[in-house]
């Protein structure tokens, strides 16, 4: 029963990022309880090397199904088959919506205690107990689990880190698809503008917020980005990804991802505590807005009090000038 199951999303020949994170926080956890991680893989023609790669990151068996790629009612189906075996306590996550709603699912599935949005996880007792932030970020909730326990990330929450395993061995699991997971196909996949940027790579990051004034706004933020050239990228805060104007592959904070570049140049952005979380680490912070009491300016390194539509562009110029 010290084993753990992790959920590893696959898309085209790669390991979701986040996923890899899952995998090496279960076994790292999966060891001090003196069990094993064993992940899940669910697609269509996975090929055993690319399922057996996972032991890189410590899983030592890999369980492959077929199944249609990114939705949650087929791998609730294979996990939850898998817990019925009785071998496992808790499964393990890496976060975002799938992961949310797959871990939300088995839960009801196997009448597991489930904790969301974990930012760490420790053994203590013998037994696992998730801590999570709560209010805003200002105190830490700890969850422990009566019997079966489901533990999801905040999305990156879990570092990538390669364990030096051998190749995880590979077996193919066949499940009895539920009425439910039955239900939904998937009709196409979108791509996101943007999605493809390594914003957690990137060491100047020009973050846009609702001051850009609409979704044409960002080509301001795009402009500067690319007059730094080398790895600057644009990153956004939740208010402008909720409402369309820039991918959600680039928010920024506590339901985005979590960043530290060596320039966080904040355009237009209030400072909102959500977004602070994901972005306070960085090595210099600038922040330019009209508002000369925005709460941006109390972490900010160097703060501009102006309007962004002039001071942008200037500072694109400025740049370039300065590269030749
Ligand atoms: C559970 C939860 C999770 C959340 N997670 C996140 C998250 O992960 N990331 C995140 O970013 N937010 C998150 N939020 C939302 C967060 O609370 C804020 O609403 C959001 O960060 C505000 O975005 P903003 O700064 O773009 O917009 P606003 O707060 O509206 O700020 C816009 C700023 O632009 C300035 N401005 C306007 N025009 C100009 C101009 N011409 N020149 C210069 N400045 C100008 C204004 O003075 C203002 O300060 C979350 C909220 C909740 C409740």
């Amino acid at each position: 029963m010290s084993n753990i199951l992790v959920y590893a999303l696959h898309h085209e020949g790669a390991f979701n990022k986040n996923s890899l994170g899952a995998v090496a926080e279960a076994s790292r956890l999966a060891g001090e309880l003196g069990g094993e991680a064993h992940a899940v893989v669910v697609g269509a023609g996975i090929a055993d090397d690319l399922a057996a790669t996972l032991g890189s990151y410590g899983a030592t068996k890999v369980y492959k199904a077929d199944g249609p790629e990114g939705l949650s009612g087929p791998v609730i189906d294979v996990m939850g088959k898998l817990f019925d075996g009785g071998d496992y306590q808790y499964a393990v996550f890496g976060g975002g919506l799938l992961g949310f709603e797959i871990g939300a699912g088995l839960a009801a599935r196997i009448d597991a205690g489930v904790t969301m949005e974990v930012t760490a996880v420790n053994v203590v007792d013998g037994q696992l107990a998730a801590e999570r932030p709560i209010l805003g970020d200002s105190s830490i909730s700890t969850s422990r689990y009566k019997g079966k326990g489901i533990i999801i990330a905040r999305l990156n929450a879990f570092e990538v880190k390669e364990t030096g395993g051998s190749a995880a061995s590979v077996e193919q699991v066949s499940y009895e698809a539920s009425t439910q997971s039955q239900q939904a196909n998937i009709v196409t996949r979108g791509e996101q503008r943007g999605a493809d940027v390594d914003i957690e790579g990137a060491s100047i990051l020009v973050a846009g917020g609702r001051g850009l004034g609409k979704a044409e706004g960002f080509q301001l933020a795009e402009d500067l980005a690319k007059a730094f050239g080398g790895n600057a990228a644009v990153a956004a805060t939740r208010a402008v990804v909720d409402a369309g104007w820039y991918p959600y592959a680039a928010q920024i904070g506590q339901t985005g991802k979590t960043v530290a570049p060596k320039l966080y140049l904040a355009a237009g952005i209030s400072g909102a505590i959500q977004h602070k979380v994901g972005m306070q680490s960085s090595e210099n912070i600038v922040a330019i807005n009209k508002d000369a009491n925005a709460p941006i300016f109390e972490f900010s390194d160097l703060g501009i009090v102006g309007d962004l539509n002039k001071i942008l562009p200037k500072l694109t110029e400025a740049v370039k000038a300065r590269k030749g």
